[in-house]
This record gives C-alpha cells, sequence and structure tokens, in this order.
C-alpha cells in the first residue's frame, strides 16, 4: 500500500499517528463526470461524452467502493460498452498490480503492469493515493473519475440514451432521503469497518465499533417495517449498503475486529442481505476469494502471517422471506 507523492511512487501506511491513532480516508482526486450530451457534471471539466468504446473501468473485485460500480454497470446494462480490467486482490509494495490470480485480468488498455502507472499517465506529478475503482477514458487518454460514489450517479443515467435502460436507483422524490442515509451509512457502516479495523489506539477503535452496531441496529430495526432502505423499491442506498454487508461476516468480523455480531445474526439485515444478493446478476458480481484474499493477505500490519481463513461458511443462497414486507 502506497501513494503517488509528485508522481513518484512510495510504499507508505497510512499514518494513523497524526490523527490520533484514527483512520482517515483522503479524498479521490479525479472528480470529472460522464455526462449524456458532455456537458460539465457538478465538479470538475465537462468533454466527457457518453458514448461505447470510449471508457474503461479499473476495479478489484474485493473492494467495496469498486463493488459498487461493478454492481451498476451490471445492472444498468453497461457491460458491453464498457469493459473492466480486474487487478489482482493481493496489494503489497507496489500497490494494485495485474497479477496472475484466478479471475484477475491485464491491464487491457494501457498495458500497465501496476495500477499507478495508469494514474501517471492520467497526471504525470500526481500527489495522490492509487484507489479503485477509477474510470479511464481512451479518447482523452485520462482517468475521468476515482470516485466510487459518484461514478455510480454516472452509470445510473448518462448512457440510458445508449442502454435504452431507464432503471432509476437514484429518483428525484427520493434524492433527500437516499442522501441522509448514504451519509450515515457512509460515515459509520461503509467507512466504520476500516475504521474499527485500521484504527491503531483502542479509542479510536472502540468509537468506530460502537457508532458500527448503533447503526447496524437501527438499520436492523427500520428493515423490519421496509423492505429497502428508502422504501418499497430498491436504490442507491441499498447497493451501497449491500457491499459493505456480503464482506462483513467473512472479512470485517474477524480480520477489522467487528465482532458484536455478524450479520446473519441479524434477524433483518441477514434476509435482506440475502435478497439483494439473489438480485438477478448480483451473485456474479460477488467473488470470495478475492474479498478474503485481499485483505487478509495485503494488510501486514494487522495480519503479519498472511494466512486467509478457511471459514466461515456462508448461506446467502437461502430462502430470503422478503416478499411479504
Ligand atoms: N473514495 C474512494 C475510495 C476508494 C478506495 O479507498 N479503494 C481502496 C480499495 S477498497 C483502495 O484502492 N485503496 C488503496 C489505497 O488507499 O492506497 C471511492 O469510493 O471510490
Amino acid at each position: 500500500m502506497g501513494l503517488l507523492v509528485d508522481g513518484v511512487w512510495r510504499d507508505q501506511w497510512y499514518d494513523t499517528a497524526k490523527t490520533g491513532g484514527r483512520f482517515e480516508r483522503q479524498a479521490s482526486r479525479f472528480r470529472n463526470w460522464v455526462t449524456a450530451d458532455g456537458a460539465p457534471g457538478p465538479s470538475g471539466d465537462g468533454g466527457f461524452r457518453a458514448e461505447a468504446d470510449r471508457y474503461h473501468l479499473y476495479v478489484s473485485l474485493a473492494c467495496p467502493w469498486a463493488h459498487r460500480t461493478l454492481i451498476f454497470r451490471r445492472l444498468k446494462r453497461l457491460e458491453d460498452l464498457i469493459p473492466v480490467s480486474v487487478v489482482d486482490p493481493r496489494m503489497g509494495e507496489d500497490g494494485w498490480v495485474f497479477g496472475d490470480f484466478p479471475e484477475a485480468t491485464p491491464d487491457a488498455v494501457n498495458g500497465a503492469s501496476k495500477l499507478y502507472e495508469v494514474y501517471l499517465r492520467a497526471e504525470p506529478g500526481a500527489n495522490t493515493r492509487v484507489t479503485v475503482p477509477a474510470l479511464w477514458d481512451r479518447e482523452r487518454e485520462t482517468i475521468v473519475s476515482n470516485e466510487s460514489a459518484e461514478i455510480i450517479r454516472m452509470f445510473n443515467s448518462a448512457f440510458d440514451g445508449l442502454t435504452g435502460d431507464d432503471q432509476d436507483f437514484y429518483p428525484e422524490p427520493l434524492r433527500a432521503r437516499i442522501d441522509a442515509l448514504n451519509d450515515a451509512i457512509y460515515d459509520r457502516v461503509n467507512n466504520g469497518v476500516y475504521k474499527a479495523g485500521f484504527a491503531t489506539t483502542q479509542g479510536a477503535y472502540g468509537e468506530a465499533f460502537d457508532a458500527l452496531f448503533a447503526e447496524l441496529d437501527g438499520l436492523d430495526d427500520h428493515l423490519a417495517g421496509s423492505r429497502y432502505l428508502a422504501g418499497p423499491s430498491v436504490t442507491e442506498a441499498d447497493w451501497r449498503l449491500f457491499t459493505t454487508l456480503v464482506r462483513f461476516d467473512a472479512v470485517y468480523h474477524g480480520h477489522f475486529k467487528c465482532n458484536l455480531r455478524r450479520i446473519s445474526d441479524y434477524p433483518n439485515l441477514s434476509g435482506y442481505l440475502r435478497e439483494l444478493y439473489q438480485w438477478p446478476g448480483v451473485a456474479g458480481t460477488v467473488n470470495f476469494a478475492h474479498i478474503k484474499t485481499h485483505y487478509y493477505w495485503s494488510h501486514a500490519t494487522i495480519n503479519p502471517t498472511r494466512i486467509v481463513p478457511k471459514g466461515p461458511e456462508l448461506d446467502l443462497g437461502s430462502p430470503h422471506g422478503r416478499e411479504g414486507l
């Protein structure tokens, strides 16, 4: 794990000493938007028109942020328009690399062996962490965006004219509700598990742990009476929560010490997770070999032996029982 400083790669872990043992995630560097007509989006520059075979997505199958973009790419029928390259789940001193792990791929567009080389093609003197997902523009030879929350918004609507798919996971009347759910869930759950796992003081860990389980308990209560987070239809907020829930019992419970409860112990969250997992197309975006190998192998500070546990047994295919809600 490392970062680019003035265009030079440095193998360096997050410096939690400066932040009282707390893990603080950095803001994403590339913030342009693909739009239907190439007009500028909410941030960055314009000139990124939705077109077939122009954009390329770099992902890790292990990463919950990249996973969001893969789910939207599948559900919004973008797979033929936007190809992907999949990094090796083992992230070591060179950061994300293209390797030989099953179901990892080479870099089909830039021929890089390390993801940081792609970032350097986009910006030779870059000062940034090198993260997935990253959406590459073959025409302008740059990274459009490396912010998953924004990439899924682009995928939700920008390409509709090309695909004919008008499913909307961020409908206008629900936007305020979805934004509020996202804010709480990002801070306490999606990023909360990382804050617990990467904390280097007991206090920072305890803070993240308490907020995480308070939020999960609240979500479990809410889902007793509501089929999905924002009501009777699936929205962006559900897919954003899903990618953390599906990793929880396999990785966050043990590796990140988020072990008050498992998702399978929650009466409502467990069925909700199974329903989303069984959504047509979604199970095919989940790869537990990449997920488990990535976390247990890559975080040498918290698992120096790099042993990947064999369990747990998961039961995501059994009936979810949520049809009645
Ligand atoms: N805000 C970013 C975060 C992406 C992110 O942190 N991805 C992780 C993998 S799960 C990564 O690439 N980490 C490498 C690093 O931080 O050096 C997003 O949501 O797109």
